[in-house]
């Protein structure tokens, strides 16, 4: 079956201004270095990694958000990489964001059903009354009454406003869903309400999503296969219990032993590793073998960057 989103060789290069005086330059940075991934549909595939490891920026690509520097991208099959704005509309429509901070996102003065109906406005999809209704029926799936289509964004919880940012990316009916660390804001509790809305969603609705986030318990109990991020590059891919059970990279592992364990007698071991340690194991890993055991890294080394 063709993917629901599938991303070929995609690299991205920003160019940064060095700060000097008349002597200003600038200089590329490659935040995403040819990464391939595939997204089944009605699967949700998890990216994970450090901060600045290219996450974001590599689901910003996936919705031609961010313009890639090489590399391509299909989305239900069809190659979307080169198409102009106007041919671009009806896969803008099948592809959906939610952030992290979604109160910047929701416009204070609009009240929640407008929030959530604007998308039908600017797609030209139905009568004023219809959007309203649909926006309605939206909130109530997304877990939210009714009487909450008058409110405004300040009056909400932070769970409550992760909610209306869902219900506004799902009213479209989009096939794939880029979730960008759309939990981490969140309190423990909410955070798991929020999980199981998804996998509902999900369910009911046929999404494929791309889960951006550095919190692997979330990742854990929501993805069926997860990519590893290093520097841009995908060291790791491999389906969620095998990643968490038998993670085959040396950085895959150290952001597992980097997950808190609250019983102090359930503790393992942490595995501390320098950047030239991952490194030299990457290129190998294509390979499935040469990475190094964890217990031939010198101890008394630390990644500062995953802690
Ligand atoms: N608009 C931009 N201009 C220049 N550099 C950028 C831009 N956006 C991101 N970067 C750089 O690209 C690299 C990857 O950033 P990105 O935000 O994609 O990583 P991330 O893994 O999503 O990190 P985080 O978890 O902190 O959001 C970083 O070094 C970042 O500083």
């Amino acid at each position: 079956m063709t993917p629901a989103l599938e991303l070929r060789n995609l690299s991205k290069t920003y160019q940064l201004r060095q700060s000097g005086g008349f002597f200003a330059r600038t200089v590329d940075h490659l935040a995403v270095n040819n990464v391939s991934l595939t997204l089944p549909r009605n699967q949700i595939l998890g990216l994970v990694g450090e901060s600045g490891s290219g996450k974001t920026t590599t689901g910003m690509m996936a919705m031609r958000l961010v313009e890639p520097s090489a590399g391509q991208i299909f989305v239900d099959g069809t190659d979307i990489t080169a198409l102009g704005h106007a041919a671009l509309k009806p896969y803008r429509r099948k592809m959906q964001v939610v952030f992290q901070d979604s109160y910047s996102a929701l416009d204070p003065m609009m009240t929640l059903a407008q929030i959530v109906a604007e998308p039908l406005h600017i797609h030209g999809l139905g009568s004023v009354a219809d959007q309203t209704a649909q926006a309605l029926d939206m909130l109530v799936k997304t877990g939210l009454d009714r009487t909450y289509g008058n409110r405004y964004p300040h009056e909400l919880s932070g769970g409550q406003r992760q909610r209306v940012a869902i219900a506004r990316a799902l009213i479209l009916r989009p096939s794939v869903l880029v979730a960008d660390e759309p939990t981490s804001a969140l309190d423990v509790s909410v955070k798991a309400q929020i999980i199981n809305l998804l996998l509902d969603l999900q369910a009911e609705m046929g999404l494929s999503i791309l889960f951006i986030s550095h919190d692997l318990s979330v990742v854990r109990s929501l993805t069926d296969k997860v990519a590893v991020m290093f520097q841009g590059r995908i060291v790791e891919e491999a389906a969620t219990e095998t990643i968490f059970t038998d993670a085959r990279h040396p950085y895959t592992r150290s952001l597992l032993d980097a997950i808190p364990v609250l019983n102090p007698r359930a503790r393992r071991p942490r595995t501390f590793l320098t950047r030239a340690q991952i490194e030299a194991a990457t290129p190998r890993l294509s390979g499935q073998d040469g990475v190094p055991e964890l217990h031939e890294i010198a101890p008394g080394h630390r990644l500062e960057a995953i802690r």
